[in-house]
């Protein structure tokens, strides 16, 4: 998705096309082809890590590595969607140490039950929505996330539910204030393990 920004040092200049790995300059074409590499990549197994930061940080440099080289490096521009301007880059390091201070630990998210777990969990995703910590592939990466936490603690997740349209509206839902509709979902995609 195409972001309003300042200029930007990683698109080609005169373009908002980022740069990338092989070199595609036409958006459609990048978009296509950064579409399927991702899909590749999520379908390998996922780096191991501690559910942290850190972690996060290697999520997204698994997803998106064929692409860009910055994959798994937090943005250094202000970027913004329709009418909601993201964390300033200078605090995203520190936003983001207190969204996953805020998370705790992840083992005792296998102590919740499915609602108690979509409404700690859906803070937590539209947290990292606001500081929107990558140039781009953050709701990739936010979704693949939302998974891996969801078997962590125990439940399955069923991506089938994963209705675009409706992740976006809750997103942005989250964003102005209200992370019901966000809750209601993260509730809806998983279901109990046996
Ligand atoms: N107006 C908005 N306000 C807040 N959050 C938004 C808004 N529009 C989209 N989002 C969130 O931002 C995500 C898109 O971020 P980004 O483009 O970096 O991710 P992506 O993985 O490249 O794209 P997409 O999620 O569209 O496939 C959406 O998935 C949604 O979670």
């Amino acid at each position: 998705m195409v972001y309003a920004a300042e200029f930007d040092p990683l698109c080609y200049p005169g373009t908002t096309v980022l740069i990338n790995l092989l070199d595609i300059r036409d958006q459609a074409e990048l978009d296509e082809v950064e579409l399927a590499l991702f899909l590749t990549r999520a379908d390998e197994p996922l780096p191991a890590g501690e559910l942290d930061y850190r972690h996060y940080l290697g999520l997204h440099r698994h997803l998106f590595q064929d692409v860009y080289g910055w994959a798994g490096q937090a943005r250094t521009i202000r970027i913004g969607k329709a009418s909601s301007w993201f964390c300033y880059p200078e605090h995203i390091a520190s936003e983001m140490a207190r969204v996953f201070r805020e998370l705790g630990n992840p083992d005792r998210l296998a102590d919740l039950d499915g609602g108690g777990f979509a409404k700690h969990v859906a803070h937590i995703v539209a947290e990292i929505n606001a500081v929107h910590p990558f140039r781009e592939g953050n709701g990739r990466t936010q979704l693949t996330f939302l998974a891996m936490l969801a078997e962590h603690a125990g439940f399955t997740f069923n991506a089938d539910m994963l209705d675009r349209d409706r992740v976006i509206q809750a997103m942005i839902d989250s964003f102005v204030g209200s992370e019901a509709p966000l809750e209601a979902l993260i509730e809806d995609i998983i279901r109990q393990s046996s």
